[in-house]
């Protein structure tokens, strides 16, 4: 069997006294599309910022594709071809939709990109690819009606789409999505999972945080549920909706 694209071992996040991620191991597929659930407070957020290396782990260990990543820096994880939206999407709202696209370009060629400033016909013709490329990914996204509104302007659904949009510029290998699902409209929510499935079929692998049970159970194998910063299950969808463990973590929630 292919050694797992992600492969996240005894991770512990602390914050003071609170144990938010408490000794999760998991490992995300090539090729899947992995969901991650649990509670409100689980500390599947935690685990995201932690992978994505926004924050780092008191302690553990996380992989992607056969290289420790757990002290690298979010800059350095990106530009290996890990890539995450967040639960409410960050777009420069004064900014049109094309711009938020082709911004998340820029952002990625870093200094390369300031070099180009001494060499003004290599900055036309980068501009020029990133414009074409920009068009391409928002075509994909079904925003090409909308690319020259304001993003700030743009629907809550959409507003996904676009940060699914700003994701695909960098062409990562593995697609981090906080709540996809959260104010879409059923509409635009099956857009989304249908460019998710298109995507994965084209060979990129996802790791969904989620909360719409019906999206998480149709879309994601396997799927990993995390409770009180524990993996206490993880396996097919039918496996994980039977499990008296996950049953209780999510009744505790009801009932607390
Ligand atoms: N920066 C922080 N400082 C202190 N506590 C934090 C911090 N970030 C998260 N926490 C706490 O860690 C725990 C896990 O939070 P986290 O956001 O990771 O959970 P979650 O599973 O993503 O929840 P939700 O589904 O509600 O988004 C929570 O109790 C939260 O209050």
């Amino acid at each position: 069997m292919a050694a797992p694209l992600l492969t996240v071992t005894d991770a512990v996040k602390t914050f003071g006294q609170m144990r938010a991620v408490d000794g999760a191991s998991f490992e995300v597929a090539e090729g899947s599309i992995t969901g991650l659930i649990g509670p409100n407070g689980a500390g599947k957020s935690t685990l995201f910022g932690a992978v994505a290396g926004e924050t780092t782990l008191t302690s553990g260990r996380v992989t992607f594709a056969g290289e420790e990543i757990a002290e690298r820096s979010a800059t350095e994880i990106y530009a290996r071809g890990l890539s995450r939206t967040f639960q409410i999407p960050r777009p420069f709202p004064k900014m049109t939709v094309l711009e938020n696209v082709m911004l998340a370009a820029t952002d990625q060629l870093g200094e390369r990109f300031w070099n180009t400033w001494f060499r003004p016909g290599a900055v036309a013709r980068q501009e020029r690819e990133i414009r074409d490329r920009a068009h391409e990914v928002i075509a994909f996204c079904n925003l090409t009606a909308v690319e020259r509104n304001l993003a700030g302007a743009i629907s809550g659904g959409q507003k996904k789409l676009l940060e699914l949009a700003r994701v695909l510029m960098s062409d990562p290998k593995l697609i981090l999505l906080d709540e996809p699902a959260a104010g879409v409209n059923p509409a635009l929510l099956d857009t989304l999972v249908e460019k998710i499935v298109e995507l994965n079929t084209r060979g990129k692998t996802f790791l969904i945080i989620e909360h719409n049970m019906d999206m998480v159970m149709s879309l994601c194998d396997p799927i990993i549920v995390l409770a009180q910063g524990k993996v206490i299950c993880a396996g097919a969808p039918e496996e994980v909706a039977g499990n008296r463990a996950v049953i209780d973590a999510y009744l505790g929630e009801v009932v607390a």
